[in-house]
């Protein structure tokens, strides 16, 4: 069950994303649970840095239902199916930065792979940078139902923790809380950063 505080610590966590720049042009959208039931979901086309508690509307978990008839982000799908699958995971954060995006265009594979970075410490349950973190890459589509099955699939075969990239499209990631997820989003978006800077000297 999520207070009203949650959703309060999110409409901060959604002015510090367009502070970054990390919501450019609408793009993103950001969740909290409100209980098994219902998520609180960002109003869809709106500018996500300037977004107040109620530009949120409550959407139904199973169904991706709206019960005011306002219409909720298009990307839903993806965080119902999150709420689903993860019952410990609270708050969804989606981005749209320029490193997630264009690492993801970079990866040819299904999963981008980041080894050696003490940031890596910044997920929960890293304890090393000796690990090597899987981040699984998606094909991004315009049908969330069909993206939302296809990531399903995956999470069935393959543990799925912390966030994923949509190819060409952005970064979604979650935590138990809002302070986790904004935790997530950062580390990630660190990491992603650290990796683009790298690949680019490398090729000096
Ligand atoms: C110009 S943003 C394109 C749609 C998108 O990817 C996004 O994150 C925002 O969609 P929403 O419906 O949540 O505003
Ligand atoms: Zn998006």
């Amino acid at each position: 069950m999520t207070d009203h505080l949650q959703l309060t610590q999110l409409v901060d966590a959604c002015r510090w994303i367009g502070a970054k720049g990390w919501a450019p042009a609408t793009g993103g959208n950001m969740s909290v649970r409100q209980d098994d039931a219902l998520c609180w979901l960002s109003e869809s086309g709106k500018d996500k840095g300037s977004l107040t508690t109620d530009d949120f509307l409550q959407v139904e978990i199973a169904t991706n239902r709206a019960p005011s008839g306002r219409k909720p982000s298009a990307e839903t799908g993806l965080h119902t199916l999150i709420y689903r699958l993860f019952p410990q995971a609270n708050a969804v954060l989606h981005v749209h930065t320029v490193n997630a995006t264009v690492l993801s265009r970079l990866t040819k594979t299904t999963e981008l792979r980041i080894s050696g970075f003490e940031m890596q410490k910044s997920l929960s349950g890293q304890t090393t940078h000796l690990d090597t973190l899987t981040i699984p890459v998606f094909d991004n589509d315009q049908d969330i139902d069909a993206l939302a099955s296809r990531i399903a699939h995956y999470a069935q075969e393959t543990p799925l923790n912390y966030g994923f990239l949509l190819r060409g499209h952005g970064l979604t990631c979650w935590g138990r809380d809002v302070a986790e997820a904004r935790r997530h989003l950062e580390g990630l978006e660190f990491l992603f950063e650290c990796e683009m800077r790298l690949r680019q000297l490398e090729r000096l």
